[in-house]
């Protein structure tokens, strides 16, 4: 579950959104409407203004020193942002090494998130010999290996050339099984593979929410004027 009752004054932003445990949600809006804000309050690169909430599956996390390791969420952004110095598979190991995982037992859970991403063969390899589209399968791997109850994804295919991304849309969506989450996307094919619902942010706020399924047969909802312009 997720309740976000958060304001940054200083940017003009006021969220108030609750959304289910198990659900994906979709956030949309136009440029400079406060996505990547959204985002940067649910992982902890933000700070709400006095008095703001922000539960995460129970926990209470607006307290600055909730700090982002602390929270049961994982970031996917469009750049992968691997460390240079590391494997693909220190890599995906990475998150569970810093939880205080065993390298041998870490290294062992980290293979067995790659393997069904279909990069089991390049475990040995450094980041700049990896496309991409290996990059950014690396960094799911990182990403879901710590098993967050919520996964967060900023725009994850938008680097992606189309056929990279048509199969890491796949490989995102059995990420999301069973889990909550939450992704930023311009693409409706992005909405209609992952998401459940949808959240609109227009000026400032959350504007519309609902299901995807009831925001598209309504034809005043903001999600059909936002990708339908009608
Ligand atoms: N570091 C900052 N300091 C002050 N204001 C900021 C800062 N970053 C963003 N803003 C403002 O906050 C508002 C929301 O910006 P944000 O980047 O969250 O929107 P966005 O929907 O992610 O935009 P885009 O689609 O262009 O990435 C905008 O008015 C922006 O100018």
């Amino acid at each position: 579950m997720i309740s976000l009752h958060a304001r940054l004054s200083q940017r003009k932003l006021s969220f108030d959104l609750e959304h289910s445990a198990g659900r994906t949600l979709a956030v949309i809006g136009r440029n400079g409407t406060g996505k990547s804000s959204l985002i940067g309050l649910l992982s902890g690169i933000l700070i709400p203004d006095d008095g703001g909430s922000i539960v995460l599956d129970g926990q209470e996390v607006a307290d600055p020193w909730v700090g982002p390791h602390k929270r049961p969420i994982t970031l996917l952004s469009q750049d992968p942002t691997l460390f240079p110095h590391l494997s693909v598979l220190d890599n995906a190991a990475y998150g569970l090494r810093a939880g205080g995982m065993k390298k041998s037992e870490a290294r062992e859970r980290a293979r067995s998130y790659i393997e069904p991403l279909g990069i089991g063969d390049l475990v040995d390899r450094m980041p700049h010999q990896l496309s991409g589209g290996q990059q950014q399968r690396v960094a799911l791997a990182r990403a879901i290996a710590v098993e967050p109850k919520i996964l967060l994804l900023d725009e994850p295919l938008a680097a992606m050339d189309v056929s990279a991304a048509v199969v890491l849309r796949d490989l995102i969506k059995d990420a999301l099984k069973d889990r909550t989450g939450v992704v930023v996307t311009h693409d409706m094919a992005d909405i209609s593979a992952f998401a459940d619902d949808v959240a609109v942010l227009a000026d400032g706020q959350v504007s519309d929410y609902g299901s995807v399924e009831e925001k598209m047969a309504d034809e005043n909802s903001m999600l059909r004027k936002y990708f339908l312009g009608f």
